[in-house]
């Protein structure tokens, strides 16, 4: 059955609202909080639910292949059924297990790339096991303008890490032949 319009509309807001607020600590915490406003004039929100139907028999299955995000922050809810997987640093995996009232607040690539490397853009996926199907919704916020880190997050002892990007571009790289052959997919297409 599908969700009434007005629940997918009032979930959306109320995520927007918490990418919104957690993007402004993140900004505040980098002593930057002056372009938060600036950045919400230029970010629209994209609210995707998604269905991931359990295996048929009871191998594991790769419902969504490991990835790093292109946008800014995506908050993720799942229903019930985990299979939410981040990769730490030292590459090992570990299954995301919020508490049944928690969000998961992820950064993306366009966020890694305006705080110029500070933040760290976590590969992911989707593994369902066993015979539930699990349901997600991802709102993910999304940058407009061109995304440039600002001038007080790039110094001598942080030169810059990427040249200015407009996101559309970088999302057609990623999706071109040169782009799916690489891990680092913004490295590889904005790196210095
Ligand atoms: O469904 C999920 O929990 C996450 C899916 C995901 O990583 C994505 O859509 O980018
Ligand atoms: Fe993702």
């Amino acid at each position: 059955m599908l969700p009434h319009s007005e629940d997918v509309h009032g979930t959306a807001k109320r995520f927007a609202e918490l990418e919104e607020t957690v993007r402004q600590m993140i900004l505040e915490g980098l002593g930057v909080a002056k372009y938060h406003e600036a950045q919400n004039e230029s970010t629209w929100h994209l609210l995707r639910m998604s269905e991931y139907k359990a295996p048929n028999a009871d191998e594991k299955w790769i419902g969504y292949v490991s990835h790093q995000d292109t946008n800014s922050l995506s908050v993720v809810c799942q229903h019930e059924v985990d299979g939410l997987e981040m990769q730490t640093r030292d590459g090992e995996w570990i299954l995301v297990k919020p508490s049944p009232t928690s969000l998961i607040v992820m950064v993306g690539n366009a966020l890694r790339a305006w705080t110029n490397g500070r933040l760290h853009a976590p590969f992911h996926r989707v593994m369902v096991r066993g015979d539930v199907t699990r349901y997600s919704a991802i709102l993910f916020s999304v940058p407009e303008c061109m995304i440039q880190a600002p001038d007080e997050l790039v110094d001598e002892d942080h030169p810059p890490r990427f040249k200015p990007y407009r996101h559309d571009d970088f999302v057609r790289f990623c999706v071109s032949e040169e782009g799916a052959r690489h891990e680092d997919k913004l490295k590889a297409f904005c790196g210095v």
